[in-house]
């Protein structure tokens, strides 16, 4: 069973992840790409990477810009499977620039 991540957990994470804040008990973190067809295909990449991993963020699409949101749903927080998937989308996002 996964266990939420203590603040003092969060801020030692988010050290690693400056792109990410935590909000409302997530992890939050915007992107702009050059075109909506990028956003689409950054969406998609992320798609399959939380299939794999069986654990989904938010994502908020409007136009070139993305909002991905990370939270445990089933206990209502951040805990390390969170983490993990924000540092997977950095590495989609960043194989782009
Ligand atoms: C049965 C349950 O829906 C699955 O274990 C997964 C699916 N993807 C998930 N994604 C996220 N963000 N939180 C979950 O609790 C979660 N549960």
């Amino acid at each position: 069973m996964a266990e939420l991540l203590s603040d003092d957990q969060i801020n030692d994470a988010l050290g690693a992840l400056p792109e990410w804040r935590c909000v409302d008990a997530a992890l939050v973190r915007s992107a702009e790409l050059a075109s909506f067809p990028d956003a689409i295909r950054v969406v998609n990449r992320v798609a399959e990477i939380a299939e794999n991993d069986n654990h989904h963020p938010d994502i908020d699409i409007r136009w070139r810009t993305l909002v991905f949101r990370c939270s445990t749903h089933s206990i209502g927080g951040v805990t390390a499977s969170d983490v993990s998937l924000a540092e997977e989308i950095d590495g989609v996002l960043d194989a782009l620039s």
